[in-house]
């Protein structure tokens, strides 16, 4: 039985995690057990922690490097542990930065050719920045063309964030959107809120049983050939680890990724991180992490995208950090203001967690 893969691409922020758990609870309803291939840029896995609370499904993660530039026998290893488990689907939800058609390739490769099928390249789009972004990035060839190729080799490409702008500049980004790809099916969203019943019919369980949690593993990959580097040893990596302070990740072309320690005791509040993002706004496209705060051992999940932050509850219970993700960051600089910022005595707040700018 061939297994059918769906690959989610689409860049840094645009909702590709928001549509993984859609068709992951769609699978559920249809009684598929589905295994998921997640690629992260940083050391830190937020996606993936993320998922753990909503799926029991099987997950494999490649962290620290973007799996499209990295060895391919990486990838077939780590869909090959996937398809042991015995999934009836595939989903791989790519970095922001990859390029979904050299998956495509991947899954040609000996050790799969014939046990999985592309199914179909769904690539999702934030309404709100995506020609803001083409522009952005008009200096980065590489990374222009990456955006470029996410949309061309789509089958269906969700314009997602469409509450954050007016229908004029929808049809704007529908324009730019045909003229890469002008059989793709095109659909407006927002939180990814797609008819996936369609999407997903015609995939049936391969075997019928219980559904199990599976243990994740987590490997290291290697990262773009042409940086240097410092990945690629295979280390695992535990969930509850801590995520190792201040550590620069290579980055791919103009990206670069920062991994930030949280020391609670140092008192910040979400004001103060929400002041953090505000001064380093200029080239941060994206940030996520956990925090607590000083008044409650409560968890709390940062999602930074288009300029925008977002706080939830999570359930997350290893040491709390940030990873921040940007265009030409200065990550020594921003690792180093960080430090500072939680050095620093904070004054009492009678409100920190209200959002309000401290005195
Ligand atoms: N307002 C609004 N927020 C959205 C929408 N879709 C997703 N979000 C939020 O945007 C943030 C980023 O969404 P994700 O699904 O994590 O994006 P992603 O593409 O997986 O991000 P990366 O993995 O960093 O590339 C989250 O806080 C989402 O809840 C939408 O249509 N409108």
């Amino acid at each position: 039985m061939t297994i059918p893969v769906f690959v989610l691409s689409g860049f840094l922020g645009s909702g590709k995690t928001t549509l993984l758990l859609r068709m992951l609870e769609e699978s559920k309803k249809l009684g598929l057990r589905p295994g998921i291939l997640m690629n992260e840029l940083g050391k830190a896995d937020v996606d993936g922690l993320i998922l753990e609370g909503h799926s029991s499904a099987s997950i494999e993660k490649l962290l620290d490097g973007c799996v499209c530039c990295s060895k391919k026998s990486e990838l077939t290893g780590s869909l090959q542990a996937l398809l042991v488990r015995k999934p009836d689907i595939l989903f791989i939800e790519l970095t922001g930065v990859a390029n979904p058609e050299e998956i495509a390739d991947v899954l040609t490769e000996p050790g799969l050719l014939g046990r999985v099928a592309l199914k179909q390249v769904i690539t999702v789009l934030d309404a709100e920045n995506f020609m803001d972004y083409n522009s952005l990035f008009a200096s980065d060839k590489q990374l222009v063309r990456t955006l470029r190729r996410q949309v061309e080799v789509a089958d269906l490409i969700l314009v997602n964030k469409t509450d954050y702008v007016h229908r004029i500049r929808l049809h704007q980004i529908e324009k730019a959107i045909r003229k890469l790809n002008g059989h793709a099916m095109l659909v407006y969203t927002t939180h990814c809120r797609v008819e996936l019943k369609p999407i997903l019919e015609g995939v049936q369980p391969v075997q019928k049983g219980p559904l199990t949690v599976r243990p994740i593993r987590m490997t290291k990959i290697t990262t773009h050939p042409k940086e240097p580097s410092t990945a690629g040893t295979g280390r695992g990596m535990h969930p509850a680890d801590s995520p190792e302070p201040a550590e620069t990740a290579p980055s791919h072309s103009r990206v670069r990724t920062v991994t930030l320690p949280w020391n609670q005791a140092a008192g910040l509040t979400k004001a103060d991180v929400d002041a953090f993002l505000q001064r380093w706004k200029d080239g941060l496209i994206r940030a996520k992490g956990y925090v607590t705060f000083a008044e409650s051992s409560h968890m709390h999940l940062l999602q930074y995208a288009g300029k925008r932050s977002y706080w939830e509850p999570s359930f997350y219970q290893g040491e709390p950090y940030l990873v921040f993700i940007g265009i030409d960051l200065d990550t020594d600089r921003l690792s180093e203001e960080w430090q500072r910022l939680q050095d620093t005595p904070q004054p009492q707040s009678l409100e920190p967690e209200s959002g309000r700018r401290r005195k």
